[in-house]
């Protein structure tokens, strides 16, 4: 499950800026810069836009699908799953779920940039996001219970059509497993099997009879029962969604004697743990093929994967390594779907954790999947630096690393474990992604599918992005002619900060 440190942050001073912000984007609406041009990969439409342009087929040797051109616009998995509750589960009323909602005639506000960065003009309507209606005709209890119809196996290809509608010929790579089972794995949930403890979830190493490691993802969050039933179908859709090398592999569930999450077995846990454990620095050859490997995950994630997704909690302890130290992203309990034909969605409360969340989400509310690319900025900079995203003083890193970043200076980024022991080149590189990524404006991160080809060294695409050098990172130049200032990105943050602290 996802942390949710930063929870309802003044959730009416929210609401009230979201509206304000709903209203500037509509005066705005017909100002159109190419800051979607800027951002995005210039041979096809930001998937913020809402013209919906097709995409040539590409797919990588990941199975990364450079054509986003299936994507159906759906609602979260939260309301895909929010149903009314009867029966046997312990109430009546429908489990509480964020709504998403924008004002259909508002339109995104896009700023205008000066100097060399324009690069051509593009108009952009931001269109409606309407949820559909809540579902009566099921609801959670009827999950549970075929969940629970057989004690051992559960016919997942019975209830997955209704989590994964379109899906035809479903043949899930999970299972339902027996609580016994999963008992017998983990030693009875022994505390010598506990590797980790989030916000929501305890979990457990395990062996299976079979000789295969599992880690064992078992639900604690406190409050109502229906909330956790909700947040553990709408984690377990997404996972079982989810097939990538970079993402963290669903093996299958439990609903007896808790609700558990059986997971393939990270042996090295979190990054994290690895960055800022006790075990000696991580090279920088590693740093990298990490920060390309999540990079890949979340190019999967928001135009790859059949439903795209927005994970909304990338950060650190979220990505598991493999034996190899291949990054996974894990941890998919605040993750929504991306609806294709909308550039954002305004959710209440505010979850997430604080210094990977970008600012316009934790000020009013907005997610698209730059929220996503914000937060994985955030990442790059704990790569390079070796720093927490907030340090033991609550110091934010986005705000230590800002000025060095501005004055281009590698060498105060940089982790000084790493010694001279990097690429130049490569580190530049990743710093100059690093201040895209965290740019004040969403509508200037770029997509991570230009992440992705940056970070591979395509530097055709670096040159049509209008970036001038690797070591030179472009948000400052735009910065000035901004309204929403650096200044006032820092405010907002240490606003932030304080409200974060008085929780
Ligand atoms: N598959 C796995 N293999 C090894 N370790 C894992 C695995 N899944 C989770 N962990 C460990 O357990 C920790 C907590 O897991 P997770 O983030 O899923 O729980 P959570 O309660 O949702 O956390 P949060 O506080 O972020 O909401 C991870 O940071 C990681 O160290």
């Amino acid at each position: 499950m996802a942390s949710k440190e930063v929870q309802g942050v003044n959730q009416e001073e929210s609401k009230r800026r979201s509206r304000e912000l709903a209203h500037e984007d509509c005066d705005n609406s017909g100002s159109v810069t190419d800051a979607a041009a800027l951002s995005e990969d210039p041979s096809s439409d930001s998937s913020s836009s809402c013209e919906g342009a097709k995409e040539v087929p590409e797919t990588d040797s990941k199975g990364n699908n450079y054509n986003n051109s299936e994507c159906i616009e759906q609602s979260s998995p939260r309301a895909v799953l929010d149903l009314s509750v009867s029966g046997s589960v312990d109430s009546d009323e429908s489990s509480s779920v964020e709504q998403a909602t924008t004002d259909p005639s508002r339109g995104l506000h896009w700023r205008n940039l000066i100097g060399g960065l324009i690069l051509s003009r593009k108009k952009l309507m931001a269109r409606a996001v309407t949820f559909p209606p809540r579902s009566k005709s099921a609801g959670l209890k009827r999950y549970l219970g075929r969940m629970r119809s057989s004690r051992n196996q559960i016919d997942c290809s019975a209830i997955a059509p209704e989590i994964f509608p379109g899906i035809d010929k479903w043949r899930p790579s999970w299972r339902s497993f027996d609580y016994d089972e999963l008992c017998a794995a983990t030693d009875r949930f022994s505390s010598d099997n506990l590797i980790g403890k989030g916000g929501h979830a305890e979990v457990y190493r395990g062996r299976l009879a079979d000789g295969q490691f599992v880690a064992v993802k078992r639900l604690t969050k406190a409050g109502n029962k229906e909330d956790r039933i909700s947040d553990f179908l709408s984690e377990l859709g997404i996972i079982a969604h989810v097939n990538h090398p970079n993402a963290a592999q669903l093996l299958g569930f439990s609903v007896e004697g808790g609700l558990h999450l059986v997971l393939q077995f990270s042996p090295h846990g979190s990054l994290a743990s690895v960055l800022h454990g006790a075990n000696g620095a991580l090279k920088w050859k590693a740093r990298f093929s990490i920060a390309l490997g999540i990079a890949e995950g979340l190019f999967y994630l928001h135009e790859g994967c059949h439903r795209h997704i927005i994970h909304r909690d990338i950060k650190a302890s979220n990505i598991l390594l493999t034996e190899e130290y291949q990054p996974q992203i894990s941890d998919f309990g605040l993750a929504k779907w991306l609806p294709d034909k909308c550039t954002h969605q305004v959710v209440f409360p505010i979850e997430g954790t604080f210094g990977y969340m970008a600012p316009e989400y934790f000020m009013h509310g907005i997610i698209n999947e730059k929220t996503d690319v914000f937060a994985y900025g955030v990442l790059l900079l704990e790569l390079v630096t070796g720093r927490k995203a907030v340090d033991s003083s609550r110091q934010s890193l986005v705000i230590w690393a800002k000025p060095l970043l501005e004055s281009n200076n590698m060498k105060g980024l940089v982790d000084p474990s790493l010694d001279v022991g990097y690429d130049p080149e490569e580190m530049a590189l990743t710093l100059a992604v690093a201040s895209m990524c965290i740019h004040h404006s969403s509508s200037l991160r770029p997509s991570m599918r230009s992440v992705v080809r940056f970070l591979k060294g395509d530097r055709e695409s670096l040159e049509l992005m209008g970036k001038p050098k690797p070591t030179k990172p472009p948000m400052f130049d735009s910065c000035d002619s901004e309204d929403y200032t650096r200044t006032s990105y820092l405010n907002d943050l240490d606003k932030h900060k304080q409200l974060a602290l008085e929780q």
